[in-house]
């Protein structure tokens, strides 16, 4: 069961619209293809009851009604009636699991309490509405009020319920005991279908779910990106790869192909970023960065495990950066269909390992900028240094620029003032050439751009036209920083002429 309409959105900070939830409601269920969906607590808001409304309308034309959940209360049928004016068909009454909550929230002894649900259960069957019951902090339960939760349990088992839904609210169970607390229970009660319901306090919810199923839960409730209160829920992508690699002889029906998309869309409408590491979801975790990787893959994919990047709708990556190799080039050259030498992969991986150096990342995309760029070095003999600059840009003062060019052996300093940055340093550098006798070509055409679709903060290209006498050509500079792109096309020029 997915609860990600539900207690994923109690996540801090967000909230999803009736519009979201109904889009939500029907990609889980179609295309996901999870079995139920847990999508709002009763009584909330107006809001809430239009989009359960909304998503009652649309699942009952799909004869799906049966499978789409409202968390409710021991409220005397206040909830109730909120449900059936909105359509919805199956109620989680939410119950006290521990003694601790029944005494301290709601002040009432054991026997008021079952009395209560019983009351509740009885009226939702006569408006045609199906009960699954939460023991709310079950796992506490356990631990402190053992005797309360089985007393709770024997009542629950004389009631036309559906499933009990056990949760660890507070995210506190180890694998043992959760194993431990549903195999006690689940041989108890053999005829009543459970439900796990994990928290990860302490980044344990997916382990306590193989737990729960190994030792015979039913169901497991998960939401997607493991959104919820506090640490959140157990995740869903994670917790279906771990029951498919892990235990599989237990049956799913979730699409493992559509998890990485479901992902990504209830991250844009919460604004909930993925975290780059997260199992099967994060941007990260079918990239391989180390060159040495890299280099098993190209071998014998000896750096693969099960999680095949594919069965997830994904494609595994090779990055580049300070830990590259020329096997990782290698791999990003095979995607964009470009062949290199060994020598010139020797140089663009030298290039890489250099931007990486500066802390700067670079992607698939600005591997043809860099390649052109450290090709392009190649055909001349530098006699021309720009050694060493000033540039200047402040607030209604003019751009000025101090300039020191290794010219012939010799080095020649001179400042002057320009339109910007750039136009100053033009204009330094012609006063250097004007000391030598020497003219500049004049600039034609000057144009940036940063690498298309790189979405990488690391290079700006500047490709600048010049003009000598009849002559027209064009040098290329490529930095993190635009004018310093400029600088390195200019000092390519002072090369060329
Ligand atoms: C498993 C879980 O994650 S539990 C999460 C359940 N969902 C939510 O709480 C989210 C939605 N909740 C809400 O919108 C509101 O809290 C409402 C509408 C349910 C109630 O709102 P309010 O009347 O303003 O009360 P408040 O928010 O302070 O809730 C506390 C009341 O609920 C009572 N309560 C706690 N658990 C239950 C329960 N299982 N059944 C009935 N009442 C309960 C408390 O005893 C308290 O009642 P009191 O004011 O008489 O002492």
């Amino acid at each position: 069961m997915d609860t990600t309409l539900r207690d994923g959105e109690q996540t801090s900070g967000v909230s999803f619209s009736a519009s979201e939830k109904l889009t939500m409601a029907k990609l889980l269920l179609e295309e996901l293809r999870v079995d139920r969906i847990e999508i709002a607590s009763a009584r909330v808001s107006e809001g809430e009851f239009q989009s359960v409304k909304n998503i009652l309308e649309w699942a009952s034309e799909r004869g799906f009604e049966e499978r789409v959940e409202v968390l409710t209360f021991v409220d005397g049928g206040l909830s109730l009636e909120w449900m059936q004016k909105s359509g919805a068909k199956v109620q989680n009454l939410l119950t006290k699991g521990s003694l601790n909550h029944l005494t301290h929230q709601l002040k009432k002894k054991p026997e008021e309490h079952f009395k209560e649900i019983a009351e509740v259960i009885e009226q939702a069957g006569a408006m045609g509405i199906t009960t699954n019951v939460y023991l709310e902090d079950w796992s506490n339960g356990m631990r402190n009020s053992p005797d309360y939760v089985f007393n709770f349990l024997d009542f629950l088992a004389t009631q036309p319920l559906k499933r009990v839904l056990l949760p660890d609210t507070l995210g506190v169970l180890t694998p043992n005991e959760t194993g431990n607390f549903i195999s006690q229970i689940v041989k108890r009660y053999p005829e009543i279908h459970f439900d796990f319901h994990g928290h990860n306090d302490y980044d344990l919810s997916v382990a306590n779910v193989m737990e729960a199923v190994k030792a015979g839960c039913h169901g497991l409730h998960l939401t997607v990106n493991g959104m919820g209160e506090r640490a959140g829920n157990a995740p869903l992508a994670s917790v279906v790869a771990v029951l498919n690699d892990f235990l599989p002889e237990f049956r799913i029906n979730v699409q493992e192909s559509s998890l990485f998309k479901v992902s990504k869309l209830v991250s844009a409408f919460t604004g909930f970023v993925i975290p780059a590491n997260k199992p099967i979801v994060g941007d990260n975790v079918f990239t391989q960065t180390a060159g040495i990787h890299a280099d098993g893959d190209n071998k014998k994919n000896l750096y693969f495990n099960d999680l095949l990047p594919e069965r997830f709708g994904r494609k595994r990556k090779y990055a580049l950066g300070k830990t590259s190799g020329k096997a990782n080039i290698q791999k990003n050259l095979q995607e964009l269909g470009l062949t290199l030498n060994d020598e010139e992969i020797k140089k663009v991986t030298a290039r890489i390992i250099e931007l990486g150096d500066k802390k700067e990342r670079v992607t698939k995309d600005d591997l043809p900028y860099i390649i052109s760029d450290v090709l392009d070095s190649e055909g001349y003999q530098q006699k021309v240094f720009v050694k060493s600059y000033v540039l200047t840009h402040a607030k209604g003062l003019k751009p000025s620029t101090t300039v020191c060019v290794e010219f012939e052996g010799e080095s020649i300093e001179e400042n002057a003032q320009g339109d910007g940055q750039f136009d100053a340093f033009m204009n330094a550098l012609r006063k250097v050439y004007r000391s030598k006798k020497k003219s500049l070509p004049n600039l034609v055409d000057y144009a940036v751009r940063i690498p298309p679709g790189s979405n990488s903060d690391a290079l700006c290209e500047t490709v600048i036209t010049w003009q000598d006498g009849d002559k027209e050509f064009a040098t290329r500079g490529l930095d993190s920083d635009q004018t310093v792109s400029a600088i390195k096309a200019t000092e390519k020029m002072l090369n060329i002429i």
